[in-house]
Order: C-alpha cells, then sequence, then structure tokens
C-alpha cells in the first residue's frame, strides 16, 4: 500500500489569506556566526606560501606580503585548516582539478555553520521555530542539490513545508538580494516570517604569477554565516532593527567582465578587474539619487552607511565619490576584522551598525540618523540597493 500523503494541515504549510502587511517588512533579529580558525593578516603570507609549497615564488609572495599590511584587514576566520590543505593537496595549487574534494567539505559545512547563526537569530527574536514560514539560503560555495536550504531545515527541525528559496552562486551582491526577496513575501503575505541564512566559505587556491586578480583575493576574502529574521507588522513581543524601505538591483553599464565567477573542474575560479572601485564610483551618485529621490533626501552624510565592504579601495571609492567619510565605519569594521565575506558581509556591518548605535546611545539603531542605505556589489558589476530606516531606541 502506498504510504499516506500528509495533508497539508497536518504538515502546517503556510496559507496566505491574501491580505498584506499594513507596512514595509522589518528587521526582527540579526546574528552571525565565524569558523574558529583564525589567521592573522600579518602572518598570512608565510602560512600561504608554506601550505601552497610555493616559497620559491619569493616575488609574488613579497607583494601579497605586502599587499596583506596595506589591506586594512585585521584577521580572517577561515573554514579550511593547514590540516586539511594538506589532506586536500589538490587545493592547493592554482589550477589542480579539485573540485570533489572541495565540493565533498564544503556542501555539509555550509549548512552547519549557517545553522549556527540561524539559532542565534532565533534566539534573538524570542519566537518559536515554526512561526518561520519562509526559508531564503544564500551561498557562493557548494551548489549541489538538494541543496543548504533543504539540509538547513532539516538540521533546525524547521517544518519541512516551510517556502524554501535557494540562491546559488551569486557572490557578494546577494546578500542584499536576501533582503530584497523576503521584502517582497512579507509586505504581500501577512504574517509571513522569513528566516535568511547567508553562509560563505571562500574558495582557496595557490598562487600564480598570471593571476594576480586571484592572488588578490586570496588576502581579501574571509568565511562567515549572518542570519536575519523579516516580516510584517511585528507584534508586541517583536522588536523592529531596521525597516525596509524600498530594494532594488541595477546592472553598472559596460561591467560584465568586472567580476566573474566560473565554477570549473579546479573549483570556482573568481576573475576581478581593477576598474571595480572606479566603476561603481561613477554610478554610485545615480543609484542613490534613485534611491532617496522620494524621501526628499539629497545629503547623502544625513544616511547611516551599510556599503559592502569588498576591499578597501571601494570603501574610499564611495568615501571620496560622495563626501561620506568617516560614514562607513561598520564596514570598515567588518573588512577589519573578517575581510569580505561575500554575501554576508551587508549583513554582518547591519549587525555592527545596530549594536554599536545602542553601545554608544545613538537616538536610532542607525547611528542616530533616520534613513540608510545598504549597497552590495557583485558580479558583472551588480548592486544591489536596500533604503532603510532605523528604529528609535529611547
Ligand atoms: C565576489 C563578489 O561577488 C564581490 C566582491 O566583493 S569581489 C572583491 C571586490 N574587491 C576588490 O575588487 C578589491 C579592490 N581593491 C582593493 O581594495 C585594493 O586595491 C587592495 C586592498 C587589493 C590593495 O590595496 P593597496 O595595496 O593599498 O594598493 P593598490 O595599488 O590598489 O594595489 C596593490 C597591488 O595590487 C594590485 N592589484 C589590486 N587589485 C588588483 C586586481 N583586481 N587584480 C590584479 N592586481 C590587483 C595592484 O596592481 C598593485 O600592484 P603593484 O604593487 O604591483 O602595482
Amino acid at each position: 500500500m502506498a504510504p499516506a500523503v500528509q495533508s497539508e494541515s497536518q504538515r502546517g504549510a503556510y496559507r496566505s489569506n491574501g491580505e498584506r502587511s499594513k507596512g514595509h517588512a522589518t528587521v526582527l533579529a540579526i546574528a552571525t556566526a565565524v569558523p574558529p580558525n583564525v589567521y592573522y593578516q600579518d602572518e598570512y603570507a608565510d602560512f600561504f606560501f608554506r601550505v601552497t609549497d610555493s616559497e620559491h615564488k619569493t616575488a609574488i609572495k613579497e607583494k601579497f606580503n605586502r599587499v596583506c599590511g596595506t589591506s586594512m584587514i585585521k584577521k580572517r576566520h577561515m573554514y579550511f585548516t593547514e590540516k586539511m590543505l594538506n589532506q586536500n593537496k589538490n587545493m592547493c595549487p592554482w589550477d589542480d582539478k579539485s573540485l570533489n574534494a572541495r565540493q565533498d567539505m564544503v556542501i555539509p559545512a555550509v549548512p552547519e555553520l549557517g545553522k549556527e547563526a540561524a539559532l542565534k537569530a532565533i534566539e534573538e527574536w524570542g519566537k518559536p521555530l515554526s512561526n518561520i514560514t519562509h526559508l531564503i539560503f544564500c551561498t557562493t560555495a557548494g551548489n549541489d542539490a538538494p541543496g543548504a536550504d533543504f539540509r538547513l531545515t532539516q538540521l533546525l527541525g524547521l517544518n519541512p513545508s516551510v517556502n524554501r528559496y535557494m540562491i546559488y552562486p551569486q557572490g557578494c551582491f546577494a546578500g542584499a538580494t536576501a533582503l530584497r526577496i523576503p521584502k517582497d513575501l512579507a509586505e504581500n503575505n501577512k504574517g509571513a516570517r522569513v528566516l535568511i541564512v547567508c553562509c560563505e566559505i571562500f574558495a582557496f587556491r595557490g598562487p600564480h604569477e598570471d593571476h594576480m586578480d586571484s592572488l588578490i583575493c586570496q588576502l581579501l576574502f574571509g568565511d562567515g554565516a549572518a542570519a536575519v529574521i523579516v516580516g510584517g507588522d511585528p507584534d508586541e513581543t517583536e522588536n523592529s532593527l531596521f525597516e525596509l524601505e524600498w530594494a532594488n538591483s541595477t546592472i553598472i553599464p559596460q561591467s560584465e567582465e568586472a567580476i566573474t565567477l566560473k565554477m570549473r573542474e579546479e573549483g570556482l575560479m573568481i576573475g576581478l578587474s581593477k576598474e571595480i572601485p572606479r566603476l561603481l564610483g561613477e554610478q554610485i551618485e545615480d543609484i542613490l539619487v534613485e534611491a532617496f529621490a522620494p524621501l526628499g533626501i539629497s545629503d547623502w552624510s544625513s544616511l547611516f552607511w551599510i556599503a559592502h565592504p569588498g576591499g578597501k579601495a571601494i570603501l574610499e571609492a564611495l568615501e571620496k565619490k560622495i563626501g561620506v567619510e568617516g560614514k562607513l565605519w561598520a564596514s570598515w569594521h567588518v573588512l577589519k576584522e573578517y575581510g569580505n565575506l561575500t554575501s554576508a558581509c551587508v549583513l554582518f556591518a547591519m549587525d555592527e551598525m545596530r549594536k554599536r548605535s545602542i553601545k554608544e546611545g545613538k537616538a536610532t539603531t542607525g547611528d542616530g540618523h533616520d534613513y540608510g542605505v545598504l549597497f552590495g556589489v557583485g558580479p558583472g558589476l551588480t548592486v544591489e540597493t536596500v533604503v532603510l530606516k532605523s528604529v528609535p531606541l529611547n
């Protein structure tokens, strides 16, 4: 006899009755997690060239060490330990076929790290797991099915009928995409509570003299996970941290080759143009005008800022181009303490923004300001913009 199919009510599937939320979707909790293994940037060149058996490449080691020193990164957490790399030596040359070894390690590790962040966010939110109606999982690592969203549902013990969305592998802008999608979901489905998890483990690979962009990536990226809960019309027991006012994605003209992520037998290969800071700087004013003109805002320093900490030159380009020196402190903090965390880093910066605003007695969760901007930047050049409204703290 065929097994009985559970009815939807037995599974507890979310069923919209067509009602929308009254206000904008809001962030109800944020949390982060990192692997325990830490590499300090001032010692990283020695480790990197030793573990990849590249000590003889003295010229690029000298340059790598120099850029480690100027990168404004102090340390990075990384999933891969020296022992793991020694046991998987095909990950160490620049171009050995290593996709299988990489997938075998990363596919189980991504949802596990994501779970750590998710549990902390759920604890902050204070509601039962059964209230999660939607799950969005975002990662540039792994790429498999059933995916990290499926595995996380099991690891957390979420309702098997939770509405899942998987964002594979879109790179750094996707942390902001992972706010844009739940904004629509929560505003259009009253009672929806969306758990978002962005978890990243970067593709380690050795140096090659002809691929300096790949080498630069090896000193920029770190690993970590961030989880956020979004919903509309918070009840009296839920805390709103930021309202999601507006969200949009745009392509920067003539930028197709600026950032590329190509899945190869060697694992994920990144292409990084030196033009990224310039391309972004040229467009940023127009993007801000489009986002804030409807609110009557044109003074960019009256905003709180959560910009993608993709690298020091990106943050400097933004600061210079639009005159917001000193406003990007949350992004500089994430860059210094964790490096570039791909999709997770804007959410790490959002967490830092509300934490430091509380600690320093600011009037709002947004550094004392009412409105703020969150920028995700990634392949092509895609820029995701989220307009945030802060919440009063007193
Ligand atoms: C993956 C995603 O989806 C999204 C992403 O976030 S992708 C990553 C985005 N980040 C970037 O593109 C990094 C932007 N660049 C930077 O932040 C800075 O250039 C840096 C931290 C890498 C180095 O800063 P710096 O040491 O102060 O000076 P800078 O002169 O810029 O660079 C130092 C050297 O690195 C080289 N370099 C910098 N960027 C490079 C790149 N993309 N490709 C190749 N070489 C590069 C420079 O040519 C320079 O070489 P020389 O010393 O031989 O002249």
